[in-house]
């Protein structure tokens, strides 16, 4: 884990990745990040809280999975709520400096604890621009933990720069409360209109199933996952940083004996170097920008 205070010098995207607390999936999601060609750094929350390590230093934030303060009073809740409130000694909130890291067009990635958490934030779907609460995730459905593969459908509609060019994958799921819950229409109909429902349980031929077990919790919209607005905060329920490799898939040899020239990468990592390559680009453009004013 890393303990100083600002990212290695170096050219290379910057990922932070949270963990402490009963985070349990951050070496996963740094292995996303470096096999993707990214800088990954994993600090502990307090260090954030505490004021030792900024996240302004950082092009893209995450939220891993895990069981953050073992799920009491519901998952994600109490770390949402350590955000919201606790201030470090200049007296900020993690949540002020998410408002600016989000301002300045930075990203946001949670993935299923961590998605949790942006939901009890108010990061997603943050359709009032006022970082409250607009939907939840609450118990499954089964009213049991799931935990296996399913696949996913991209909504073509959806502006996040993570799903660019995916049209669907194979992930694993493990949580016991992945239900997504929109309590009210007008909600609803805002995120249909503006396709925030970036992600759909679908069947092996990418069709979208809304019955279980293919929705593995009976989630409102048949969703698994969520943007803002902007697309800069992405959340997802399934662990795409599980499925880097082929040989991350239980099937991997009964695949690769039927197609031995298969790809060797996970359906996974396509989001990770997604990020990685937009953020690049929007780094040369932002250069040639600044090279065009000077010479004109
Ligand atoms: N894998 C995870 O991140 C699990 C999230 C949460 N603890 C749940 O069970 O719903």
């Amino acid at each position: 884990m890393n303990q100083s205070a600002a990212p290695a010098a170096s050219n290379k995207v910057q990922a932070l990745i949270l963990t402490g607390f009963g985070i349990n999936c951050e070496e996963e999601m740094a292995a996303a990040y470096r096999l993707a060609g990214a800088d990954a750094t994993i600090v502990h929350l307090n260090q954030v809280l505490h004021g030792h390590v900024s996240i302004h230093d950082y092009d893209v934030l995450n939220f891993p999975g895990g069981f953050s303060f073992g799920d009491d009073l519901g998952s994600g809740v109490v770390l949402a709520n350590k955000l919201r409130y606790r201030q470090n000694p200049n007296g900020r909130t993690l949540l002020d400096d998410l408002r600016e890291f989000i301002a300045n067009g930075k990203f946001v990635l949670g993935i299923c604890n961590g998605f949790q958490v942006l939901v009890k934030l108010g990061l997603l779907p943050n359709l009032g621009g006022d970082f409250n609460p607009e939907v939840t995730l609450t118990h499954n459905a089964s009213s049991r933990y799931e935990d296996r593969w399913v696949r996913l459908k991209v909504n073509s509609a959806t502006r996040t720069p993570f799903l660019k060019g995916i049209d669907s994958l194979e992930v694993p799921v493990r949580h016991g409360e992945g239900r997504l819950v929109i309590p009210d229409a007008a909600t609803r109909k805002r995120i249909l209109a503006e396709g925030l429902n970036c992600l759909t349980y679908c069947d092996a031929d990418g069709c979208e199933v809304t019955q279980y077990p293919h929705n593995p919790n009976g989630a409102d919209l048949n969703c698994a996952g969520l943007t803002d607005t902007a697309g800069q905060v992405f959340g997802l329920m399934p662990h795409p940083e599980a499925y880097l490799t082929l040989y991350n898939h239980p099937d991997w040899a009964r695949r690769k004996r039927a197609n031995p020239g298969i790809p060797e990468e996970g359906d996974g990592l396509r989001m990770f170097q997604n990020i990685v390559e937009h953020i690049e680009q929007q780094r040369h453009a932002a250069v040639l920008l600044e090279t065009n004013q000077y010479s004109s």
